[in-house]
Protein backbone atom coordinates (compact mmCIF):
# COMPACT_ATOMS: atom_id res chain seq x y z
CA UNK A 1 0.00 0.00 0.00
CA UNK A 2 1.38 3.12 -1.26
CA UNK A 3 1.47 5.94 1.64
CA UNK A 4 2.69 8.84 0.13
CA UNK A 5 3.92 10.85 -3.14
CA UNK A 6 7.65 10.74 -4.06
CA UNK A 7 8.68 14.06 -2.61
CA UNK A 8 12.55 13.78 -3.79
CA UNK A 9 15.22 11.53 -5.81
CA UNK A 10 18.47 11.54 -4.24
CA UNK A 11 21.67 10.20 -6.19
CA UNK A 12 25.27 9.46 -4.45
CA UNK A 13 28.16 8.83 -5.56
CA UNK A 14 29.26 6.04 -3.39
CA UNK A 15 33.03 4.42 -4.05
CA UNK A 16 34.78 2.47 -1.89
CA UNK A 17 38.78 1.65 -2.77
CA UNK A 18 38.58 -2.12 -2.62
CA UNK A 19 41.96 -2.20 -5.39
CA UNK A 20 44.19 -1.01 -2.45
CA UNK A 21 44.04 -4.38 -1.81
CA UNK A 22 43.16 -6.20 -5.00
CA UNK A 23 39.89 -7.39 -3.65
CA UNK A 24 37.41 -7.74 -6.36
CA UNK A 25 39.77 -8.04 -8.70
CA UNK A 26 39.80 -10.58 -11.87
CA UNK A 27 40.97 -11.89 -15.26
CA UNK A 28 38.82 -8.79 -16.79
CA UNK A 29 38.79 -5.92 -13.59
CA UNK A 30 42.92 -5.85 -12.34
CA UNK A 31 41.83 -2.96 -10.01
CA UNK A 32 38.27 -2.17 -9.11
CA UNK A 33 36.86 -0.06 -6.36
CA UNK A 34 33.13 -1.81 -5.48
CA UNK A 35 30.81 1.27 -6.00
CA UNK A 36 27.14 2.26 -6.22
CA UNK A 37 25.42 4.94 -8.01
CA UNK A 38 22.93 4.77 -4.40
CA UNK A 39 19.71 5.90 -5.12
CA UNK A 40 17.53 7.41 -2.03
CA UNK A 41 13.46 8.20 -3.09
CA UNK A 42 11.83 10.62 -0.39
CA UNK A 43 8.15 10.67 -0.39
CA UNK A 44 5.61 13.28 1.62
CA UNK A 45 4.45 10.17 3.50
CA UNK A 46 3.99 11.08 7.45
CA UNK A 47 5.54 7.99 8.71
CA UNK A 48 8.79 9.34 6.25
CA UNK A 49 8.71 6.76 4.17
CA UNK A 50 11.74 6.10 1.78
CA UNK A 51 13.01 4.03 -1.10
CA UNK A 52 15.97 2.98 -1.40
CA UNK A 53 18.35 1.52 -4.55
CA UNK A 54 22.13 0.82 -5.74
CA UNK A 55 23.74 0.45 -9.09
CA UNK A 56 26.64 -1.28 -8.51
CA UNK A 57 29.58 -0.32 -11.04
CA UNK A 58 33.59 -0.59 -10.49
CA UNK A 59 33.96 3.21 -10.08
CA UNK A 60 34.19 5.28 -13.23
CA UNK A 61 30.67 3.43 -14.52
CA UNK A 62 28.81 5.40 -11.54
CA UNK A 63 29.22 8.39 -13.63
CA UNK A 64 26.96 6.35 -16.29
CA UNK A 65 24.65 5.29 -13.86
CA UNK A 66 24.45 8.37 -12.44
CA UNK A 67 22.66 10.14 -15.88
CA UNK A 68 20.96 7.52 -16.38
CA UNK A 69 19.19 7.43 -12.85
CA UNK A 70 19.76 11.41 -11.46
CA UNK A 71 18.87 12.76 -14.83
CA UNK A 72 17.50 10.33 -16.97
CA UNK A 73 14.82 7.31 -16.25
CA UNK A 74 16.14 4.58 -14.23
CA UNK A 75 16.84 1.14 -16.36
CA UNK A 76 19.40 -0.57 -17.09
CA UNK A 77 23.18 -0.06 -17.61
CA UNK A 78 24.98 -1.87 -20.39
CA UNK A 79 28.26 -0.55 -19.01
CA UNK A 80 30.75 -3.33 -17.83
CA UNK A 81 30.35 -4.08 -14.24
CA UNK A 82 27.37 -2.00 -13.86
CA UNK A 83 23.82 -3.19 -12.39
CA UNK A 84 20.66 -1.60 -11.06
CA UNK A 85 18.64 -2.40 -8.66
CA UNK A 86 16.17 0.04 -7.40
CA UNK A 87 13.40 -0.74 -4.94
CA UNK A 88 11.31 0.63 -1.91
CA UNK A 89 12.13 -0.39 1.27
CA UNK A 90 8.69 -0.96 2.14
CA UNK A 91 8.82 -3.75 -0.84
CA UNK A 92 5.50 -5.65 -1.84
CA UNK A 93 5.08 -9.06 -0.80
CA UNK A 94 5.58 -11.14 -4.09
CA UNK A 95 3.75 -14.87 -3.13
CA UNK A 96 3.69 -17.61 -4.94
CA UNK A 97 2.98 -20.86 -2.79
CA UNK A 98 4.93 -20.98 0.72
CA UNK A 99 6.27 -24.04 1.88
CA UNK A 100 6.01 -23.61 5.44
CA UNK A 101 8.79 -26.53 6.11
CA UNK A 102 10.95 -25.16 3.72
CA UNK A 103 10.78 -21.60 5.86
CA UNK A 104 11.03 -23.27 8.76
CA UNK A 105 14.42 -25.06 7.55
CA UNK A 106 16.11 -21.50 6.31
CA UNK A 107 15.08 -20.26 9.29
CA UNK A 108 17.04 -22.46 11.25
CA UNK A 109 19.80 -23.30 8.92
CA UNK A 110 20.17 -20.59 6.46
CA UNK A 111 20.92 -21.12 2.49
CA UNK A 112 23.94 -22.45 1.74
CA UNK A 113 26.45 -20.64 0.24
CA UNK A 114 30.33 -20.29 -1.24
CA UNK A 115 33.07 -17.68 -0.79
CA UNK A 116 34.53 -16.26 -4.03
CA UNK A 117 36.90 -14.05 -0.72
CA UNK A 118 39.70 -16.31 -0.79
CA UNK A 119 40.96 -16.15 -4.34
CA UNK A 120 40.47 -12.78 -6.03
CA UNK A 121 43.38 -12.75 -8.92
CA UNK A 122 45.17 -10.13 -7.47
CA UNK A 123 46.13 -12.12 -3.95
CA UNK A 124 49.41 -13.61 -3.60
CA UNK A 125 49.90 -16.85 -2.95
CA UNK A 126 50.56 -16.58 0.66
CA UNK A 127 47.27 -14.22 1.11
CA UNK A 128 45.69 -17.63 -0.80
CA UNK A 129 46.82 -20.50 1.01
CA UNK A 130 46.29 -17.71 4.64
CA UNK A 131 42.38 -16.92 3.40
CA UNK A 132 41.66 -20.69 2.08
CA UNK A 133 42.71 -21.81 5.82
CA UNK A 134 41.06 -19.69 7.64
CA UNK A 135 38.08 -20.30 5.31
CA UNK A 136 38.01 -23.55 6.09
CA UNK A 137 38.29 -23.35 10.02
CA UNK A 138 35.16 -21.24 9.44
CA UNK A 139 32.95 -24.19 8.30
CA UNK A 140 33.38 -22.85 4.39
CA UNK A 141 33.50 -26.02 2.31
CA UNK A 142 32.79 -24.12 -1.51
CA UNK A 143 35.04 -21.92 -2.99
CA UNK A 144 35.51 -20.00 -5.81
CA UNK A 145 38.99 -19.03 -7.29
CA UNK A 146 39.83 -16.14 -10.60
CA UNK A 147 41.14 -17.70 -13.29
CA UNK A 148 41.29 -16.54 -17.22
CA UNK A 149 45.02 -14.19 -17.56
CA UNK A 150 47.81 -16.80 -17.10
CA UNK A 151 47.14 -20.66 -17.60
CA UNK A 152 50.59 -21.41 -15.36
CA UNK A 153 49.19 -19.04 -12.91
CA UNK A 154 46.17 -20.19 -12.83
CA UNK A 155 47.50 -24.13 -12.57
CA UNK A 156 50.04 -23.02 -9.57
CA UNK A 157 46.85 -20.90 -7.85
CA UNK A 158 44.52 -23.66 -8.14
CA UNK A 159 47.14 -26.70 -7.06
CA UNK A 160 47.55 -24.51 -4.14
CA UNK A 161 43.80 -24.32 -3.49
CA UNK A 162 43.35 -27.97 -3.98
CA UNK A 163 45.95 -28.42 -1.60
CA UNK A 164 45.05 -26.62 1.22
CA UNK A 165 41.10 -27.79 0.92
CA UNK A 166 41.62 -31.13 -0.35
CA UNK A 167 40.00 -33.22 -3.04
CA UNK A 168 36.52 -33.01 -1.42
CA UNK A 169 35.81 -29.85 -1.33
CA UNK A 170 34.15 -27.77 -4.12
CA UNK A 171 35.87 -25.52 -6.39
CA UNK A 172 34.40 -23.44 -8.95
CA UNK A 173 36.21 -21.52 -11.87
CA UNK A 174 35.69 -17.63 -12.74
CA UNK A 175 37.10 -16.22 -15.84
CA UNK A 176 34.92 -12.82 -16.44
CA UNK A 177 34.37 -13.28 -20.09
CA UNK A 178 38.27 -13.53 -20.47
CA UNK A 179 38.51 -15.83 -23.51
CA UNK A 180 36.91 -16.94 -26.93
CA UNK A 181 35.08 -19.59 -27.76
CA UNK A 182 37.80 -22.66 -28.58
CA UNK A 183 40.53 -21.09 -25.95
CA UNK A 184 37.76 -21.48 -23.57
CA UNK A 185 37.65 -24.85 -24.17
CA UNK A 186 41.54 -25.67 -24.55
CA UNK A 187 42.24 -23.58 -21.18
CA UNK A 188 39.55 -25.58 -19.16
CA UNK A 189 40.78 -29.22 -20.66
CA UNK A 190 43.95 -28.07 -19.02
CA UNK A 191 42.21 -27.27 -15.54
CA UNK A 192 40.02 -30.12 -15.41
CA UNK A 193 42.52 -31.83 -13.08
CA UNK A 194 41.52 -29.44 -9.80
CA UNK A 195 37.88 -30.80 -10.71
CA UNK A 196 35.95 -27.52 -10.73
CA UNK A 197 31.94 -28.02 -10.25
CA UNK A 198 31.92 -24.84 -12.77
CA UNK A 199 33.70 -22.43 -14.83
CA UNK A 200 31.87 -18.86 -14.91
CA UNK A 201 31.50 -16.39 -17.96
CA UNK A 202 34.32 -18.13 -20.23
CA UNK A 203 33.38 -15.68 -22.72
CA UNK A 204 31.07 -12.98 -23.88
CA UNK A 205 27.79 -12.74 -21.86
CA UNK A 206 26.10 -11.96 -24.79
CA UNK A 207 27.38 -15.08 -26.77
CA UNK A 208 24.37 -17.22 -26.34
CA UNK A 209 25.61 -20.04 -28.79
CA UNK A 210 29.23 -19.81 -27.59
CA UNK A 211 28.22 -20.98 -24.41
CA UNK A 212 26.45 -23.44 -25.68
CA UNK A 213 29.44 -24.77 -27.86
CA UNK A 214 30.93 -24.56 -24.51
CA UNK A 215 28.87 -26.47 -22.26
CA UNK A 216 28.74 -29.16 -24.98
CA UNK A 217 32.95 -29.54 -24.86
CA UNK A 218 33.06 -29.32 -21.40
CA UNK A 219 30.45 -32.52 -20.42
CA UNK A 220 33.03 -35.16 -20.95
CA UNK A 221 35.18 -33.23 -18.68
CA UNK A 222 32.47 -32.86 -15.90
CA UNK A 223 32.64 -29.08 -15.40
CA UNK A 224 29.35 -27.35 -16.26
CA UNK A 225 29.21 -23.28 -17.33
CA UNK A 226 27.79 -21.00 -15.11
CA UNK A 227 26.79 -17.68 -16.53
CA UNK A 228 24.14 -14.73 -15.58
CA UNK A 229 26.05 -12.05 -13.64
CA UNK A 230 25.77 -9.78 -17.10
CA UNK A 231 22.42 -10.98 -18.00
CA UNK A 232 20.07 -7.67 -18.13
CA UNK A 233 16.84 -9.16 -19.11
CA UNK A 234 14.79 -12.53 -19.03
CA UNK A 235 15.05 -12.88 -22.85
CA UNK A 236 18.97 -13.38 -22.81
CA UNK A 237 18.16 -15.86 -19.86
CA UNK A 238 15.61 -17.27 -21.49
CA UNK A 239 17.89 -18.19 -24.78
CA UNK A 240 20.11 -19.55 -22.69
CA UNK A 241 18.12 -22.07 -21.09
CA UNK A 242 16.75 -22.78 -24.63
CA UNK A 243 20.03 -23.53 -25.73
CA UNK A 244 21.17 -25.37 -23.29
CA UNK A 245 23.98 -23.16 -22.85
CA UNK A 246 24.35 -23.27 -19.19
CA UNK A 247 24.33 -25.26 -16.18
CA UNK A 248 24.09 -22.94 -13.28
CA UNK A 249 22.35 -19.80 -13.90
CA UNK A 250 23.56 -16.79 -11.96
CA UNK A 251 20.65 -14.12 -11.40
CA UNK A 252 22.48 -10.74 -10.20
CA UNK A 253 19.68 -8.60 -8.17
CA UNK A 254 20.76 -4.94 -9.40
CA UNK A 255 21.79 -6.39 -12.85
CA UNK A 256 18.49 -7.41 -13.83
CA UNK A 257 16.73 -4.46 -12.71
CA UNK A 258 13.48 -5.54 -10.63
CA UNK A 259 12.50 -8.13 -8.63
CA UNK A 260 9.90 -8.86 -11.40
CA UNK A 261 12.81 -9.19 -13.49
CA UNK A 262 14.22 -11.72 -11.43
CA UNK A 263 11.38 -13.45 -10.57
CA UNK A 264 9.96 -14.30 -14.10
CA UNK A 265 14.62 -15.62 -14.56
CA UNK A 266 13.65 -17.60 -11.06
CA UNK A 267 10.37 -19.38 -12.69
CA UNK A 268 12.05 -20.24 -16.26
CA UNK A 269 15.42 -21.44 -14.37
CA UNK A 270 12.30 -24.41 -12.28
CA UNK A 271 10.64 -24.96 -15.90
CA UNK A 272 14.03 -25.60 -17.45
CA UNK A 273 15.54 -27.77 -14.12
CA UNK A 274 18.50 -25.60 -13.77
CA UNK A 275 19.75 -24.86 -9.91
CA UNK A 276 20.00 -20.45 -9.49
CA UNK A 277 23.33 -19.73 -7.93
CA UNK A 278 23.12 -15.80 -7.74
CA UNK A 279 25.93 -13.84 -8.39
CA UNK A 280 26.99 -11.51 -5.57
CA UNK A 281 30.64 -10.40 -6.14
CA UNK A 282 30.15 -6.62 -5.25
CA UNK A 283 29.02 -3.74 -2.48
CA UNK A 284 25.28 -4.28 -1.25
CA UNK A 285 24.78 -7.27 -3.61
CA UNK A 286 24.76 -10.25 -0.79
CA UNK A 287 22.24 -7.97 0.82
CA UNK A 288 19.74 -7.81 -1.68
CA UNK A 289 20.23 -11.15 -3.43
CA UNK A 290 19.45 -13.19 -0.44
CA UNK A 291 16.19 -11.99 -0.47
CA UNK A 292 15.79 -13.70 -3.48
CA UNK A 293 17.22 -17.23 -3.58
CA UNK A 294 15.45 -17.88 -0.05
CA UNK A 295 12.24 -17.02 -1.67
CA UNK A 296 13.51 -19.66 -4.68
CA UNK A 297 14.11 -22.14 -2.27
CA UNK A 298 10.58 -21.45 0.02
CA UNK A 299 8.21 -20.71 -3.10
CA UNK A 300 9.72 -21.87 -6.51
CA UNK A 301 12.66 -24.15 -6.66
CA UNK A 302 12.00 -26.08 -3.46
CA UNK A 303 15.68 -27.42 -4.25
CA UNK A 304 18.69 -27.27 -2.67
CA UNK A 305 20.25 -29.59 -5.17
CA UNK A 306 23.50 -28.05 -7.20
CA UNK A 307 22.27 -24.68 -5.34
CA UNK A 308 24.24 -22.18 -3.00
CA UNK A 309 24.91 -18.38 -3.16
CA UNK A 310 27.50 -16.43 -4.10
CA UNK A 311 29.62 -14.73 -0.57
CA UNK A 312 32.22 -11.90 -0.76
CA UNK A 313 33.42 -10.88 3.03
CA UNK A 314 33.80 -6.96 1.76
CA UNK A 315 31.53 -4.09 2.98
CA UNK A 316 28.69 -5.76 4.62
CA UNK A 317 29.54 -3.33 7.79
CA UNK A 318 28.56 -0.37 5.31
CA UNK A 319 24.65 -1.52 5.49
CA UNK A 320 21.63 -0.57 7.75
CA UNK A 321 21.05 -4.25 7.66
CA UNK A 322 24.25 -6.78 6.83
CA UNK A 323 23.77 -9.90 5.78
CA UNK A 324 24.08 -12.50 8.47
CA UNK A 325 26.52 -15.29 7.83
CA UNK A 326 26.29 -19.07 10.24
CA UNK A 327 28.56 -22.06 9.13
CA UNK A 328 28.62 -20.66 5.47
CA UNK A 329 24.69 -20.11 5.14
CA UNK A 330 23.07 -16.73 4.62
CA UNK A 331 20.70 -16.48 7.76
CA UNK A 332 17.24 -14.73 6.30
CA UNK A 333 16.93 -11.52 6.99
CA UNK A 334 14.31 -10.71 9.46
CA UNK A 335 13.69 -6.59 8.98
CA UNK A 336 10.93 -5.63 5.92
CA UNK A 337 12.66 -4.46 2.76
CA UNK A 338 15.40 -5.68 0.65
CA UNK A 339 18.50 -4.65 3.13
CA UNK A 340 19.21 -1.89 0.78
CA UNK A 341 19.65 1.12 2.82
CA UNK A 342 23.44 2.34 3.67
CA UNK A 343 24.41 3.71 6.62
CA UNK A 344 24.36 7.81 6.09
CA UNK A 345 28.04 8.12 7.91
CA UNK A 346 29.12 5.66 5.50
CA UNK A 347 27.93 7.26 2.84
CA UNK A 348 29.22 10.39 3.39
CA UNK A 349 32.92 9.44 4.13
CA UNK A 350 33.26 7.07 0.90
CA UNK A 351 31.35 10.36 -1.33
CA UNK A 352 33.26 10.83 -4.41
CA UNK A 353 35.00 12.80 -4.90
CA UNK A 354 34.07 15.13 -1.84
CA UNK A 355 33.83 12.06 0.98
CA UNK A 356 36.98 12.03 3.92
CA UNK A 357 38.06 8.61 2.38
CA UNK A 358 38.44 10.06 -1.07
CA UNK A 359 40.34 13.36 -0.37
CA UNK A 360 42.82 12.10 1.90
CA UNK A 361 43.30 9.39 -1.34
CA UNK A 362 43.33 11.67 -4.02
CA UNK A 363 45.41 14.05 -1.93
CA UNK A 364 47.94 11.46 -1.53
CA UNK A 365 47.85 10.42 -5.60
CA UNK A 366 48.74 14.18 -6.26
CA UNK A 367 51.90 14.53 -4.19
C1 LIG B 1 34.74 -7.33 -10.50
C2 LIG B 1 33.99 -8.26 -9.59
O1 LIG B 1 34.66 -8.41 -8.39
C3 LIG B 1 33.80 -9.65 -10.26
O2 LIG B 1 35.02 -10.31 -10.33
C4 LIG B 1 32.79 -10.44 -9.46
C5 LIG B 1 32.47 -11.75 -10.05
O3 LIG B 1 32.68 -12.06 -11.19
C6 LIG B 1 31.83 -12.74 -9.17
O4 LIG B 1 31.69 -12.47 -7.99
O5 LIG B 1 31.45 -13.77 -9.70
MG1 LIG C 1 31.66 -13.93 -11.76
Amino acid sequence: MVRGRISRLLVRDVRFPTSLGGHGSDAMHADPDYSAAYVVIETDAEDGLKGYGITFTLGKGTEVAWSREGRGAPGNSSHPKCSVGLVGQAGGKACLEVTRGHEEQMLAQGYPAYTTSCAWLGYSDDTLKQLCTQALKDGWTRFKVKVGADLQDDERRCQLIRDVIGPEKTLMMDANQRWDVPEAVEWMSKLAKFKPLWIEEPTSPDDILGHATISKALVPLGIGVATGEQCHNRVIFKQLLQAKALQFLQIDSCRLGSINENLSVLLMAKKFEIPVCPHAGGVGLCELVQHLIIFDYISVSASLKNRMCEYVDHLHEHFKYPVMIQQASYMPPKDAGYSTEMKEESVKKHQYPDGDVWKKLLAAQEN
